[in-house]
């Protein structure tokens, strides 16, 4: 639709990542996760470029959630029944989340692995 005024274009997408957050119950584990790590960044007092990189990991893989959602919503009205074009489709969009998903991981260990051993008197 041309010609839609900057508070819908906004509003349609904030509806968009309450639609993913209301029926997705891996967005909501990850934002719960994502919390979590910001918390932990406060407490260790975390440097300006691992935050840097721990918002680039959060930001990524609620991203990826989001378009798996929506991938999933595409496929499941253009083709609501068996076929391996839909199967690629949502397996492709849940390997990128899963490819975030690993990023995190790696990126959270990396800020976190020394604070944390510091912090249990095992450094
Ligand atoms: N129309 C389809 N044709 C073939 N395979 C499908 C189809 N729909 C889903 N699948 C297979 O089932 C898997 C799960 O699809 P589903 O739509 O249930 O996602 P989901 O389990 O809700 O994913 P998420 O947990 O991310 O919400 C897909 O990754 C795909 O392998």
């Amino acid at each position: 639709m041309k010609g839609r005024s900057w508070s819908l274009v906004f509003r349609n997408a904030a509806e968009g990542i309450v639609y993913g957050f209301r029926t997705q119950r891996n967005v909501r584990v990850h934002s719960g996760v994502a919390v979590i790590m910001c918390s932990a960044g406060f407490i260790f007092g975390i440097s300006r470029t691992d935050w840097m990189f721990l918002l680039t990991a959060i930001f990524l893989v609620m991203v990826t959630e989001l378009m798996n959602t929506a991938v999933e919503a595409a496929v499941d009205l253009a083709h609501p029944h068996i076929h391996p074009l839909a199967k690629a489709a949502k397996d492709t969009a849940a390997g990128a989340v899963l490819l975030a998903a690993v990023f995190a991981v790696v990126i959270g260990c990396m800020v976190f692995g020394k604070p944390v051993l510091n912090w249990l008197g095992l450094l």
